[in-house]
């Protein structure tokens, strides 16, 4: 039996991809790494040219917007040269330069050419918001479904690690990001860049002396700029980390109220849940003290720069080297090449940030599952066979604890048809057993099934403890009506949904109605036989029925069982009785295996077992003396076993 060593937590080579996904918690050490040997692709870098090809598909609408841009920015700078005239016209007249008439019929001719400008700029404008939104949703709408679908084809231990609401606030959250950047931001950057050009080159123009002096300007105030957003950057971004916690720590809360408020914990939550907001708080009101710093002063520096060109420009027109319409179109360029240089450094700092937000959508994107996809709709990694199930000297330890074997040489083999149940103290390894067959994930090392066979068999069913139960989803499926009638009636489900308002378009679990314990069973059951599985596999009831409803659920399992290869987590001695063999895991190995009968004789760890804890299962209600029960197992079970 091979003891290797156990799999160690390498932070650059296993989850480099995981790591911002990651609560950080520590309460793990931080080994949130996949299992022994299993790498994770390093993460494509992120390139702007990535970044736009995100709004490939919107080639068409994205260059129609960029035309009416060009369009909306060459009208925006065309108003002050047409105002400049204006009131060189008007200057002209009141000197004597032309007669009223003649002055009044040109400034209207002016005016009239202004609002024709205007007009076009803002249809322009109106088209390239338009075009621009258009693209931007349709972007994101898919980017979002492209990540959903890579997220829910995950393995099922990327989910242990994953905080799901660090995945929704992924999905919501950072393609928006990604939308702004790839659209609105590309669109606001070249507008930008294109007003500054032509504002330079009109200023070019009218006065290349001016411009010069403008242009000394410009360097202070982008180190400006640039010292404000380098001091905004990282309080904005543990602003936004510390909202998230305070995301996390309320949607923790609201999942699991019932226990919240079992242990009278509504204090301590809304304490944590305070400290993140209080955190965010603090941040949000240094990223305002800054603000109200940096503005004044961008400000007050440019002011500064246009009264000093004002004043120069004016000392142009004393000398007659400068009419006062274009030092008045000069000074509202210098204000436009100002404002857009300003804008265009703004995109630039929210492109930087963006790019972490792109960095982690596209480690997702990029993400290949561990476990080959739809593990739920393949072949077990135990059964190559139809209905065989075999684990061969099967090692495992879970990702988000690599560092634990909690299988360790496991061998169990169940032929077709056979029904064998699985006992064992807990934490003995049981429910990874099922979850392995499962192929919920894969051994770390041992025996699997090759994929091309995995692919053509129907998966196992799984009936789960009714704990983790029927909740969340519909009683339907996407199964026809008479396959779910008929699994639902082999369950003894029929009556019961079908005396349900809505009947077999009910809403059960969080928002949906509560069913009984029973009900859940049943629900489980008719789930699992519906698309009849060669492999059954049973989780028994840890909880109390009446004994009505326990017949019924009973009667369920056995009807679902017969005729299948059944493996099922057994706490009950009548369900483990059943069996056709007794499996006792212990330690993440088989440590016994026999008949019930068998077992006992032997007197080894079943005997000790049966002794300790299944007859206190079976004691009390059969009202039966609790001979060797030692007290530490609760009232007696739903059998929810094999037949
Ligand atoms: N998703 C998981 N991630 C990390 N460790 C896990 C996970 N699930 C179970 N374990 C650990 O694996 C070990 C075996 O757990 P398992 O649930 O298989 O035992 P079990 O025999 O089914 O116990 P029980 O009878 O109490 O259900 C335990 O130490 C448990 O803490």
């Amino acid at each position: 039996m091979p003891q290797g060593p156990p799999p160690r937590f390498d932070p650059n080579r296993d989850f480099t991809l995981l790591e911002p996904l990651l609560p950080g918690d520590g309460s793990d050490g931080g080994e949130a790494a996949g299992h022994a040997g299993a790498t994770e692709p390093k993460a494509r870098a992120v390139t702007p040219r990535r970044l736009l090809g995100l709004a490939a598909g919107e080639a068409g609408p994205l260059a129609l917007g960029c035309i009416c841009l060009l369009v909306a920015s060459l009208a925006q700078v065309g108003v002050p040269k047409l105002a400049g005239e204006l009131i060189d016209v008007a200057i002209q007249a009141s000197g004597g330069g032309s007669s009223p008439e003649e002055a009044r019929r040109r400034t209207s001719s002016i005016l009239l050419q202004i609002a024709a400008v205007v007009a076009a700029s803002s249809l322009a404008g109106g088209g390239r918001s338009w075009l621009f939104q258009h693209a931007a949703e349709r972007v994101m709408c898919r980017l979002r479904v492209r990540l959903f679908a890579a997220l829910v084809l995950q393995e099922v231990g990327f989910f242990d690690r994953a905080r799901t609401g660090e995945l929704t606030n992924r999905l919501a959250e950072d393609s928006r990001v990604l939308r702004a950047v790839a659209t609105t931001s590309v669109a606001s950057a070249l507008g930008s860049a294109a007003v500054m050009v032509l504002g330079l080159v009109l200023m070019f123009a009218t006065s290349p002396l001016l411009t010069a002096l403008t242009l000394a300007a410009i360097p202070p105030l982008f180190l400006t700029f640039w010292l404000y957003s380098r001091a905004s950057r990282p309080l904005v971004r543990q602003q936004l980390a510390a909202s998230a916690r305070a995301a996390a720590v309320a949607e923790e809360t609201f999942s699991s109220l019932r226990t919240v408020r079992s242990f009278a914990k509504e204090g301590a939550v809304q304490a944590r849940y305070e400290g993140a907001q209080d955190a965010a708080l603090s941040y949000a009101l240094r990223s305002a003290a800054l603000d109200a710093c940096f503005f004044p002063l961008a400000g007050s520096l440019a002011t500064g720069v246009v009264m000093a060109v004002l004043w120069y420009g004016a000392q142009l027109v004393i000398a007659g080297q400068l009419t006062a319409g274009a030092l008045s179109a000069f000074v509202v360029y210098a204000l436009f090449v100002a404002t857009n240089a300003g804008a265009l450094l703004g995109i630039a700092s929210s492109v930087v940030q963006a790019l972490g937000a792109a960095e982690r959508v596209f480690e997702l994107l990029d993400r290949q599952p561990r476990l080959d996809m739809q593990a739920g709709t393949q072949e077990p990694a135990g059964a190559p066979e139809g209905g065989d199930v075999r684990l061969q000297d099967v090692w495992f330890a879970y990702p988000s604890r690599p560092s634990i074997w909690v299988l360790r040489g496991l061998c169990l083999h169940v032929s077709p048809g056979r029904h064998v149940a699985l006992v064992g103290a807990s934490g003995g390894g049981k429910s990874t057993v099922v979850a392995l067959v499962q192929r919920f994930y894969d051994p770390s090392r041992g025996a699997d099934a090759p994929a091309e066979r995995r692919a053509a068999a129907p998966h196992p069913a799984r009936v789960p403890a009714p704990t983790s139960g029927a909740g969340g989803a519909r009683t339907g499926g996407a199964a026809s009506n008479e396959r779910l009638e008929a699994a639902a009636r082999v369950a003894n489900a029929h009556d019961f949904i079908a005396a349900l308002p809505q009947g077999y378009a009910t809403e059960v679990g969080e928002r949906g109605v509560r069913l009984s314990g029973g009900q859940k069973q049943r629900i489980a059951i008719a789930r699992a036989v519906i698309t009849d599985p060669r492999v059954l596999l049973l989780d028994e009831a840890t909880s109390a029925l009446d004994a009505e409803s326990e017949h019924l659920v009973q009667e369920a399992l056995e009807r679902a069982a017969a005729g299948r290869t059944v493996l099922v987590i057994a706490h009950r001695l009548s369900t483990v009785r059943r069996a056709d063999s007794v499996a006792v895991v212990q330690e993440g190995r088989i440590a016994e295996q026999g008949t019930h009968a068998q077992l006992l004789a032997a007197g080894g760890a079943y005997a000790a077992l049966v002794q300790r804890q299944l007859l206190a299962n079976e004691q009390p209600q059969q009202g039966q003396q609790a001979q060797q029960a030692d007290g530490g197992v609760a009232t007696a079970e739903t059998q929810a076993g094999a037949a």
